[in-house]
């Protein structure tokens, strides 16, 4: 299926004979409430003939950010894309796009939907029918021309979806999250069809990007897989797939390179965001007046507390990750039940989570001290055994304890309350601050967190009527 000569040579390696996309030092930024975010930062890849490439990354390291950039829909704020060595501006020319919601109109027909691509390069009517009929039978839609998009499952929508991009022989075929939206036998059937379709010469595309956040697709359908880091989005690992088509996804040689990724992913370390001043005037909390048993508290990476990223006030920039307390406690009971260490792909398999629900739950386990990645394996601390086996009462104070002692934002809140006069502290306030750090959905999900782990820690509780934090002991607290 590889038919390029340099499927093996890195990210960024040029090469003008097959090189049909070169993205160069591509950074992009958003404008956010606070001022600005980075969400690419210095991408450079090529795409060559013959190859399939697979773009994988956590969810909102910018794998989209990336593709639109590709396509044109977007401009980079710096660096270039060039389409065989032309620089790009504005749409690309050499590109079609496949979404994960359909986008089909409603009112057309599948064969009028698929026409619609060749109506906007200026295809006359007779050849526009005749390439779109082609089209449609090759993705298997044969029969389906008249119907409306309402009256088709989704995969067939998807069909109608690729067949669409695919109509207009594009260079290169980008696909986002083409088969996210759609059940599992579907989705399985239609990417070996792709695969088929791609061993078989029938794609009529030179080379394809897609960007997905499954590794076991990715490695199915790929050449070459590129892990995208987060925070900023830059190229953190090139892995080569050597592996014949159609591959056994039980084969030894597909679960190592399934590991070998699971491994590259989790290895990501929550970094202070580039550019930030730090925040001073460290001050020690400890969970419970006196019973906590403050430590010199690592930050996720291995940074002392003070000495570069986090201080005792709680560093905002440190990103809390996205996991609930009961998904927390259900891994950390699962993993106890295991013996203490389970692979991350088999994690995953038995709770039927797609990589993007676990890796923020691993994330918050690590960060609290409960458990801890090694390469594809996730391995339980003694404070993890200590908590599997604690009755619900002295969970949640083993709990409060880490929390305050490992995650900033919790340690924060509850250092400013117990500073403040009333015992009480405005969310807004608190919400205005990681916005301008994060912009506003993602600041929403940080204190959504905050305030899920205090709760269960019982270190503050959340008024949602006032918008206040509050500390237990505040007389409008419920404890
Ligand atoms: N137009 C925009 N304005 C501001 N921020 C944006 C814009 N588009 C994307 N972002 C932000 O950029 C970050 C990366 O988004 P992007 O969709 O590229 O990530 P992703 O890796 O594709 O995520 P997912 O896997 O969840 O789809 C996110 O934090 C997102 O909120």
């Amino acid at each position: 299926m590889n038919l390029s000569a340099n499927s093996t040579t890195a990210a960024g390696t040029t090469n003008s004979t097959t090189d049909l996309i070169s993205v160069s030092d591509v950074s992009k930024h958003f404008a956010t409430d606070g001022g600005e975010k980075t969400v690419l930062s210095g991408v450079t890849l090529t795409l060559r003939e013959g190859e399939i490439v697979a773009l994988l990354g956590r969810s909102g390291s910018g794998k989209s950010t990336l593709l639109r950039c590709i396509a044109g829909l977007i401009a980079p704020s710096s660096g270039t894309v060039s389409y065989r060595g032309e620089r790009v501006n504005g749409a690309n020319p050499g590109t079609a796009l496949v979404f994960e919601s359909f986008a089909l109109l409603p009112w057309l027909t599948v064969l009028e939907n698929v026409e619609l691509g060749l109506e906007a390069k200026g295809v006359r009517p007779a050849q526009r029918r005749e390439r779109a009929l082609a089209a449609i039978d090759a993705i298997g839609l044969d029969g389906f021309e008249t119907a409306y998009p309402k009256e088709l499952s989704g995969g067939m929508r998807q069909r109608v979806g690729f067949a669409r991009a695919l109509v207009v022989e594009p260079d290169v075929l980008l696909m986002d999250e083409p088969f996210s939206a759609l059940d599992v036998l579907t989705s399985e059937n239609l990417r070996s069809e792709l695969v088929r379709m791609w061993s078989d010469g029938t794609m009529p595309t030179r080379t394809a990007l897609i960007v997905t956040h499954n590794i076991e697709e990715a490695i199915q359908l790929a050449d070459r897989v590129l892990v995208l880091d987060s925070n900023p989005g830059r190229i953190k690992a090139e892995l080569a797939v050597d592996l014949p088509q159609p591959r056994d996804r039980r084969s030894p040689e597909f679960e190592a390179l399934v590991d070998e990724v699971y491994g590259i992913l989790t290895g990501q370390k929550a970094e202070p965001r580039r550019g930030l001043a730090v925040a001073s005037g460290a001050q020690e909390v400890s969970a419970h007046d006196g019973g906590g048993e403050p430590t010199a508290a690592t930050v996720p990476g291995g940074v002392m507390r003070g000495e570069a990223a986090d201080t005792g006030s709680g560093n905002l920039e440190i990103p809390l990750p996205a996991a609930s307390t009961g998904e927390l406690r259900g891994l950390i009971e699962l993993l106890a039940h295991r013996g203490g260490v389970e692979g991350l792909a088999e994690i995953a398999d038995e709770l039927r989570y797609e990589i993007d629900d676990l890796l923020p739950i691993v994330d918050a386990s690590n960060l609290l001290k409960l458990a801890r990645p090694q390469g594809a394996e996730l391995r339980i601390t003694e404070q993890g055994r200590r908590y599997a086996a604690a009755d619900l009462l002295r969970a949640k104070e083993q709990f409060a304890t880490l929390a305050v002692e490992t995650a900033p934002l919790v340690r924060r809140i509850v250092r400013e309350l117990r500073h403040s006069d009333s015992g009480a502290l405005r969310a807004d306030d608190m919400l205005a601050e990681l916005k301008a750090l994060y912009g506003d959905d993602e600041a929403e999900a940080q204190l959504d967190t905050a305030i899920d782990w205090g709760r269960y820690g019982e270190l503050f509780e959340f008024d949602a009527d006032s918008d206040r934090l509050l500390l237990p002991t505040h007389p409008d607290a419920t404890a």
